[in-house]
């Protein structure tokens, strides 16, 4: 079989454990050929390809950052309008398969490709892990380790000032960072897009920890998180990007400002933005992503078209890309509250 591959959306760590293993397994369990496409879906449409080969160079790729093919967001209106320039590209190399490794979006464009007759595998990628039908995404676990990382070494330089700290981490629509960093570094306090905050609420929880003789305290906000109606907060207005993605203008900061100014302290903001998503994956990521690799192939070759690769409990089964998409996967209202616990 003649198979092309191709990374979508953002990056994140582990994308090249998923091409290396997806290579191997073609190349030596089937003979099969592998084709890359660069910078996401607009290599597919505009017929920029590379062969990959089962060399020294795909096998030190492994803990690698990034994506060595280059990934991209097209306009999906763009996309859309380019099925017969996709039909081409793939006729042109005579593909059987295409594997397409990214987050909802991407795994949106390729059930699109499946009811257009074009036989796609996904794999779910995103640091967000906000993909249906599998536990979790591979870029999750590096992103939270390095959010982690970071807020633990805010402790220190927040008591030393006696501040109230805001940590701002990715997450649109989903709050998975922030729950698992904040919960990871024993944050004070975790704001996510699935709970509209009350800024006021968030204002007696840091100031309970001073009364409590606390020095300080740590607030993780999702990208995403948005103040709740008439709670006497608004949020600056950013619209929509050229993709259709919301366009944010700064949660934390703002937050920060309003608690400032209700508390009179010190509050500072700490972005960690696309440090995040850069770097080595840690070794839960580079097995994930690997194993997704080797049954992306194996799928493949037995036909399991319109499907994704999903990992549920220890196993790697396949999911119907439908499921995938068909609600994105936000954090639970209990797994707020078990978290809420810890509050204060
Ligand atoms: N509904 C859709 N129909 C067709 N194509 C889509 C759709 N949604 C997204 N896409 C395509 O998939 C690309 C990647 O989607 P998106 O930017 O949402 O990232 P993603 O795959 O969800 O990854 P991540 O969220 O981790 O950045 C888009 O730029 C667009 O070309
Ligand atoms: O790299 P870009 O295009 O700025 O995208 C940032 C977005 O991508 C993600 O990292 C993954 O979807 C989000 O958490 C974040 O909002
Ligand atoms: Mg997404």
């Amino acid at each position: 079989m003649r198979i092309g591959v191709l990374t979508a959306g953002g990056d994140c760590p582990g994308l090249n454990a998923v091409i290396r293993a997806l290579v191997r397994t073609a190349n030596s369990e089937y003979d099969s050929p592998v084709l890359g496409f660069q910078d996401g879906w607009s290599g597919l449409v505009h017929d920029r390809a590379v062969p990959l080969f089962d060399d020294e160079g795909i096998d030190r790729i492994l803990l690698r950052g990034g994506t060595i093919l280059g990934t991209g967001r097209l306009n999906p209106d763009i996309l859309r309008g380019s099925l017969p320039e996709i039909r081409a590209t793939i006729a042109r190399h005579s593909l059987d398969a295409l594997v397409a490794i990214g987050g909802d979006g991407t795994l949106k464009a390729a059930r699109w490709l499946t009811e257009n007759g074009i036989p796609v595998v996904g794999v779910p990628k995103t640091i967000d892990n906000d993909v249906g039908g599998t536990d979790y995404t591979f870029g999750f676990d590096t992103a939270v380790s390095i959010a982690s990382d970071a807020i633990d070494r805010l402790h220190t330089t927040a008591e030393s000032h006696e501040r109230v700290m805001l940590v701002e981490v990715m997450g649109r629509h989903a709050g998975w960072i922030a729950l698992h960093a904040g919960l990871a570094s024993g944050a004070h306090m975790i704001v996510i897009p699935e709970v509209p905050f009350d800024i006021d609420y968030v204002c007696k929880v840091m100031k309970r920890r001073f009364q409590m003789g606390e020095a300080y305290g740590i607030c993780v906000v999702a990208e995403g998180a948005t103040p709740v109606e008439g709670s006497g907060m608004a949020l600056r207005e950013g619209g929509t990007d050229q993709f259709g993605h919301e366009v944010f203008t700064g949660v934390a900061d703002q937050m920060a400002a309003a608690i400032a100014e209700r508390m009179n302290r010190d509050v500072r903001t700490t972005v960690l933005g696309h440090i995040q998503r850069g770097g080595t994956p840690t070794a839960y990521d580079r097995v994930l992503a690997t194993r997704f690799g080797v049954h992306a192939a194996h799928a493949v070759h037995r036909g399991d078209f319109g499907q994704i690769v999903a990992l549920r409990g220890e196993c790697i089964e396949m999911v119907p890309v439908e499921e995938a998409v068909a609600v994105l996967k936000t954090v639970p209202e209990d797994r707020y509250r078990e978290a809420a616990c810890l509050f204060g």
